[in-house]
């Protein structure tokens, strides 16, 4: 039986991958994501899903498959992580309030038996209701913008503030559930074999 690890701290991304009912642990990476230039989004979020795989994959003691992710949020070409303070969030949150932006999961899948790899990322648009000052300061209190991208979790109270969404809903939660799976055939692991 492969042994699976998922490269990050994410609550969402665990939650995620406990839904697909496989056996995996969870090793967060140590990498520091300030130190990478952010060059284009899909290139950004790629990079840093493949370093955060390779980094838990060199500190494991066997082989496994390991998953390493990042998701941003992408206005008008500007790539928006998570906010360092409750200010920032205000301002992400005023900047994205009646607009449409993308989300982006950059995924790298490690087989580290074989060596092969994959790494791919997803994009899905996400339209927000407009939103006055008042809602803004009310869900920033609520604590949820602060360890997420781009200010706010679609899959908790955030959901309230989502007017329409185009792709897949599990991109935006962080873990393109889909892409995955491609990810799995394409390296020749069955899905199937594994649950
Ligand atoms: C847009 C959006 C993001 N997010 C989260 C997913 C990610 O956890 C987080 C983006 O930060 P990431 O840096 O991708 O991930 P992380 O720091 O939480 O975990 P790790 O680096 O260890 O893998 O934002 C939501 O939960 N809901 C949303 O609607």
């Amino acid at each position: 039986m492969k042994r699976i690890v998922l490269a990050s701290g994410s609550p969402r991304r665990k939650e995620l991958l406990e839904r697909l009912k496989l056996a995996f642990d969870v090793r967060v990476s140590q990498i520091d994501e300030d130190i990478f230039e952010q060059t284009s989004p899909h290139e950004y979020v790629e990079t840093l899903a493949m370093e955060k795989a390779k980094d838990v994959a060199s500190h494991l003691d066997e082989k496994a498959i390991v998953i390493g992710c990042d998701t941003v949020v992408v206005l008008d070409d500007k790539i928006l992580g998570k906010p360092c303070d409750d200010d920032q969030a205000m301002v992400y949150l005023q900047a994205l309030s009646g607009r449409a932006h993308e989300v982006y999961s950059g995924m790298a899948i490690l087989d580290m038996e074989t060596g092969k790899q994959y790494l791919t990322h997803e994009i899905t648009t996400v339209t927000m209701k407009s939103l006055n000052h008042d809602e803004i300061v009310a869900y920033v209190k609520t604590g949820e913008p602060a360890d997420k991208a781009g200010a706010y979790g679609i899959q908790g109270i955030g959901s309230i503030l989502v007017e329409g969404i185009h792709g897949d809903y599990y991109n935006v939660m962080g873990l393109p559930l889909n892409r995955l799976y491609q990810g799995f055939h394409a390296l020749g692991i069955d899905y199937f074999s594994l649950v």
